[in-house]
């Protein structure tokens, strides 16, 4: 298994969840958001390093939470959050104690990637520079303007692109600093590796890799977990 470090973005307001605080201290199945995010990276032993990313107004509770959690270790550092997540993002970059081959970057609002998945996309990153998870499209995707529908794009090449993106740290490191430079956001970290013309891997990832954003996602994330909780029951049957 190929090492590498992570920087978990968690410096966001939710505004979109209307929850009335981050939507990373919202509780789903007795944890909380974030909680569920960083366990999966502090449990994972090839997983070296990893930068958390909080806001200021944040920063005392999410030390508390970490600790509360016992994820608190050598490897877990938090770094301070900016006003837009690829802010944020850098500002993890900048923390990391030492420099490693490969870096992703994992949304914290992403709590149920597997560690399967982040294996082939670290393989791939390894290999070829760049990598992110993504699924292809289920949906017809159109272009709309001034509620008129301008164009049907063709769906066969459209992917719903999600994190952990995976990166060799200078590619990474040259494509924030260069986007800095120039001012430029971007949605996600792979938009600003395509503007220095690097190739980047997609490595088909699942439907259950969703983003917590909404309301609606949190019945759907209860619904993950106890799919995910059965299906472990079932498998540790099959040892017994
Ligand atoms: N300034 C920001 C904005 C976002 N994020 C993080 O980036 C991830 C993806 O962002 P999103 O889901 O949009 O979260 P929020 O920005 O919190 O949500 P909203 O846009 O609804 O306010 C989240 O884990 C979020 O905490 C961040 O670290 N710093
Ligand atoms: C990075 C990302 O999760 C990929 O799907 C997404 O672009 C983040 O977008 P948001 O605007 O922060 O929701």
């Amino acid at each position: 298994m190929m090492e590498y470090s992570v920087i978990i973005p968690a410096a966001g307001q939710g505004k979109r969840m209307k929850a009335g605080k981050n939507k990373q201290f919202l509780t789903i199945e007795g944890q909380p958001l974030i909680v569920h995010t960083v366990a999966i990276f502090a449990n994972d032993p090839v997983c070296k390093q990893i930068v958390v990313v909080a806001s200021p107004s944040d920063l005392a509770d999410m030390e508390d939470l970490l600790d509360k959690w016992r994820l608190k270790s050598d490897k877990v550092t938090i770094a301070l959050g900016g006003a837009e997540r690829q802010d944020s993002v850098y500002s993890g970059l900048k923390k990391l104690a030492t420099p490693t081959t490969v870096i992703l970057v994992h949304d914290g609002a992403r709590p149920f990637v597997t560690r399967k998945d982040i294996y082939k996309l670290t393989e791939t990153a390894y290999e070829n520079g760049a990598a992110v998870l993504g699924v292809p499209v289920k949906d017809t995707i159109k272009t709309v303007s001034d509620g008129m529908i301008q164009q049907t794009l063709d769906r066969n090449t459209l992917w719903a692109i999600q994190t952990p993106q995976a990166f060799h740290y200078d590619m990474l490191v040259k494509a924030y600093e260069e986007a800095n430079n120039t001012s430029f956001y971007g949605t996600d970290d792979a938009s600003l590796v395509e503007r220095l013309g690097s190739r980047i891997h997609i490595t088909e990832g699942s439907y259950d890799n969703i983003k917590i954003t909404t309301p609606e996602d949190i019945p759907v994330a209860k619904a993950i977990l106890n799919k995910r909780k059965e299906e472990q029951k079932n498998e540790d049957r099959t040892w017994i």
